[in-house]
């Protein structure tokens, strides 16, 4: 079995700003919880023992360290069979994907075979069968492949009957893709791979560290006769690369996802909710009578954290609500995510948004196609449309807003 996991994640993620300003992208909460998270643990829950993260840059770095430490947590956390140890890379200033995965395995002196996952991926699949698949195909390098309908942003692989692959480009234009299988970034690399680095050929690669995974090293790779295989995925895959991207996979999981996988239980209809103290016991059976009694509609699907509150006349649809929100009256959320601790007042209306962390919104807000970074305060009275909002930032009483970025500087609260 595998036993070791290299995920990449050093790269800025500046597409899903303002969300990644403060923070590594690998800790941006879906489903009330850290991307990387969801990751880590179907890696543990799939045998892997050791997870190695390509970090790069102090926010990166300290964020994902202080949240994760070294994971031992995790075993006690999840009730896993076995610990799953969390390294770092150290100070190395990667200049590609490929080149952190390099870097780490080189200094942790890892020569058995590794997954390497993409930081900013969500997934469902069997390593173990896909461990089997690329033995069974004596595979260099297994690549797990989804048919998208978008290739827009991915490498794509064109493939022949055997699943060998034949042909490879980074983000082509969509016009120009040899198929509609994506490169997952989800790759097995066996245990010599970085000896291709040896050959004539790699040389000008290894000296100018071009190592980007999609761009130089998986070409190369193919066009120099290696074993390159694709592995048929059949579970979901997401990358959270734009808040467009996070909405739609955050809205898929909520809808597919089981209870127990969310860490929730249903407490009426299509509505889950977290927490198993006595004090969650509580607020669940407070808040499925609200539900009852008609004070709280819900349409679609929702995903309640612990410690919220929402105040009556309120309408939630395919949203998800983090922990220690408070949601006031009248208000209306459609299609959206609410993050941990923010506060929202009275005749709130949000739709298709993404709302940061401990942000606070005052009342009569209209907050349409956006995303608000942790922290903001948007005052009452105010109309959003297609708006980014940096951390911190403070939207003053009335403001009308539309394809706007607010990013100016302000004093942090
Ligand atoms: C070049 C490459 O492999 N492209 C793949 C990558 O695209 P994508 O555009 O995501 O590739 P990036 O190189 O930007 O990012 C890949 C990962 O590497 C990390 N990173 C990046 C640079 C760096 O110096 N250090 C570092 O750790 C990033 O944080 C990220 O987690 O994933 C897509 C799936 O999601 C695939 O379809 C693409 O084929």
């Amino acid at each position: 079995m595998i036993k070791k996991a290299v995920i990449p994640i050093g790269g800025e993620a500046t597409r899903l700003r303002p969300l990644t300003i403060e923070t590594s992208k690998g800790l941006v909460r879906l489903l009330n919880k850290p991307i990387l998270e969801h990751s880590i643990l179907s890696l543990a829950r799939d045998g892997v023992e050791e997870v190695y993260l390509g970090v790069r840059g102090y926010v990166n770095y300290t964020t994902l360290f202080d949240y994760f430490r070294e994971g031992y947590w995790l075993k006690k956390k999840y009730g896993l069979e076995k610990e799953v140890r969390i390294r770092y890379m150290p100070r190395y200033e990667s200049t590609t994907n490929g080149d952190a995965v390099w870097y780490t395995m080189r200094y942790y002196d890892i020569k058995e075979p590794v997954v390497v996952i993409q930081g900013d991926n969500i997934y469902q699949l069997s390593l173990r069968e896909m461990y089997e698949w690329h033995r069974k195909k004596n595979a260099f390098m297994t690549i797990a492949l989804q048919p998208v309908n978008d290739v827009t942003g991915f490498g794509v692989a064109k493939i022949d009957d055997d699943h060998r692959i034949e042909y490879f480009v980074e983000k082509p234009k969509p016009e120009e893709a040899p198929s509609n299988l994506a490169n997952t970034g989800i790759y097995i690399l066996s245990e010599n791979f970085w000896e291709f680095l040896e050959e004539d050929w790699a040389k000008e690669m290894k000296e100018n560290r071009r190592l980007d995974f999609g761009g130089d090293i998986i070409p190369a790779l193919i066009e120099h006769g290696y074993d390159v295989y694709g592995y048929p995925m059949s579970g979901y895959w997401f990358d959270i690369g734009t808040p467009d991207r996070y909405l739609n996979a955050a809205m898929y999981l909520l809808h597919h996802l089981s209870p127990e996988d969310m860490e929730a239980v249903e407490i009426t209809h299509d509505v889950y909710m977290q927490g198993k103290s006595e004090m969650s016991e509580d607020l669940r059976k407070r808040i499925r009578d609200m539900i009852k009694r008609g004070e709280v509609l819900i349409e679609g699907k929702a995903l309640l954290g612990r410690h919220i509150s929402i105040g009556k006349g309120t309408v939630l649809e395919d949203a998800i609500i983090d922990n220690y929100s408070m949601i006031g009256e009248n208000c209306e959320i459609l299609h959206s995510v609410i993050m941990d601790r923010a506060k929202l007042g009275n005749n709130v209306r949000i739709i298709n948004s993404i709302v940061g962390r401990h942000v606070e919104i005052g009342d009569n807000v209209r907050i349409v196609n956006s995303v608000i970074g942790d922290n903001a305060v948007i005052s009452d009275n105010v109309r959003m449309y297609n708006v980014k909002i940096w951390p911190h930032e403070f939207v003053e009483n009335g403001a009308s807003l539309e394809n706007y970025t607010v990013r100016h500087t302000a004093p942090k609260r």
